[in-house]
């Protein structure tokens, strides 16, 4: 009975025991693909949501540097319906009749990814040209997605065929390290590209702005400059390739203009900055900011007593969409003459900053213009345009941004005066 019982109890136990160990095996296996589901998954879920975070943190961070260049400019109210993109950006719903496709070369850089923002936010569709020399497909990359939106990877030294309205013809390196580094190439971007972008213009009759620079005065004895001064450039010095390149560019607008009747504006910038200035631009505004922030040197070319007029981005951005949807079509100042030394701006960036850098001389560069000051009585009497961001605002703001980017980062090495490569991949975000 016993061994009967045994036998007959002993499968069962048995059975109830690798039932149990079957039970536990299989809970212990959930529990593994669970954990094992959260690590591998929780690395692709850690990595997507990291993912997702850092896409939020940078459409937040993009979402508010675009709120931030756009408050003074955009108009209130206005009426149209708007549509929250992706992005969160509000994106103006136009009317076939109304929708414009505009070209923005160089549309990938600092200038102009700020103003492929105002255009998208105004419902037209966009098309980026941008070669990535230091243009960055991060500055654009919160509209990848949108419909109105096309980004192609071309350099416009080669042609091409497109359909549009309006081209806003930006491409080109404008840091002097930058331009100087393939002078040749910087020749040819503004020579052939801009006979490039004249031959679309002319061909689909698009109206065409040419983003040309206070640089075409050279190193000026007039001051400040206005638009009839032909300027004092050297022909055959280092800036050369980046300042005669924009002269002969400005020919080539007129030239097209009388002979081919194509619809040009030509728009002389002054020094700019902002939010997404290239790290290593190179220039001075980044440069001293990002010395600053890391109480490193800040380094002054020459004896600092050349002075330089400075306008944040989204006046610049503003003037630029004024002209070009305007009648006015001579070269036009667009700067703002708040006028310092170079000397007075290292201190006030300092003081900004609240660093404990110090203040190094190096060699002046050759050629560098000792004064340089808008004269923008043409802009205000045909575009009733201003800048309205005071220095000190837009340097706040750029200062954030580049805190921004030292945290997120690390280090970063300003670029010196010497020519050079833009570091740090274009393409990649
Ligand atoms: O920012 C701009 O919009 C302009 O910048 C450059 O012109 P530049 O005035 O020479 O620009 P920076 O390189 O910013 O130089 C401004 C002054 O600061 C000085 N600088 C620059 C950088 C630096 O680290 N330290 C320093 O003292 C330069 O020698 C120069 O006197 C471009 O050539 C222009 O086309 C462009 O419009």
């Amino acid at each position: 009975m016993i061994a009967q019982a045994y036998s007959a109890s002993g499968p069962s136990k048995r059975n109830l025991v690798i039932g149990l160990i079957c039970v536990l095996v299989l809970f212990l296996l959930v529990i593994n693909n669970n954990s094992l589901g959260v690590v591998s998954s929780g690395g692709a879920s850690t990595s997507s949501k990291l993912s997702s975070s850092q896409e939020e943190l940078i459409n937040s961070r993009v979402k508010s540097e675009v709120e931030a260049a756009l408050l003074s400019h955009m108009p209130q109210g206005g009426g149209s319906a708007k549509m929250a993109s992706d992005n969160g950006l509000q994106v103006t719903e136009l009317s076939e009749s109304k929708r414009m496709r505009i070209l923005v070369t160089g549309g990938a850089g600092f200038v102009g990814s700020h103003l492929v923002d105002r255009l998208m936010m105004a419902g037209h569709e966009v098309i980026v040209l941008d070669n990535f020399f230091t243009g960055r497909k991060k500055n654009v990359m919160h509209w990848v997605n949108h419909p109105n939106f096309q980004l192609i990877s071309h350099d416009v030294v080669e042609p091409i065929m497109l359909e549009v309205d309006q081209i806003y013809h930006l491409a080109c390196p404008a840091s002097p390290p930058h331009y100087q580094y393939n002078p040749v190439k910087t020749i040819k971007t503004s020579t052939m590209g801009t006979l490039n972008m004249l031959g679309l213009a002319k061909r689909v009759k698009a109206r065409i702005l040419l983003t040309s620079t206070s640089e075409v005065y050279g190193d000026p004895e007039v001051h400040p400059q206005p638009e009839t001064y032909w300027g004092n450039v050297n022909p055959i010095g280092p800036r050369a390739c980046y300042d005669e390149g924009k002269r002969v560019a400005e020919t080539m607008m007129y030239a097209y203009q009388k002979q081919s009747k194509v619809d040009v504006r030509v728009a002389r910038i002054f020094n700019t900055f902002g939010p997404r200035m290239h790290p290593n631009d190179g220039r001075v505004v980044s440069n001293f900011i990002i010395q600053a922030l890391q109480d490193k040197d800040i380094t002054i070319y020459g004896n600092g007593e050349q002075t330089r007029s400075f306008q944040y981005v989204s006046d610049l951005v503003e003037g630029l969409i004024r002209l070009m949807n305007g009648d006015y079509d001579q070269p036009t100042n667009i700067g703002n003459p708040d006028e310092y030394t170079v000397n007075d701006f290292s201190k006030f960036i300092k003081e900004l900053t609240r660093s404990s850098s110090k203040i190094s001389h190096l060699e002046a560069t050759a050629d560098d213009p000792r004064k340089r000051k808008p004269d923008i009585t043409v802009a205000k009497r045909e575009l009733g345009w201003e800048p309205v961001v005071d220095v000190k605002t837009g340097l706040a703001k750029t200062i954030e941004y580049f805190a921004g980017v030292l945290d997120e980062g690390g280090e970063i090495v300003p670029t010196g005066p010497d020519a050079s490569k833009p570091k740090g991949g274009g393409f990649s975000i």
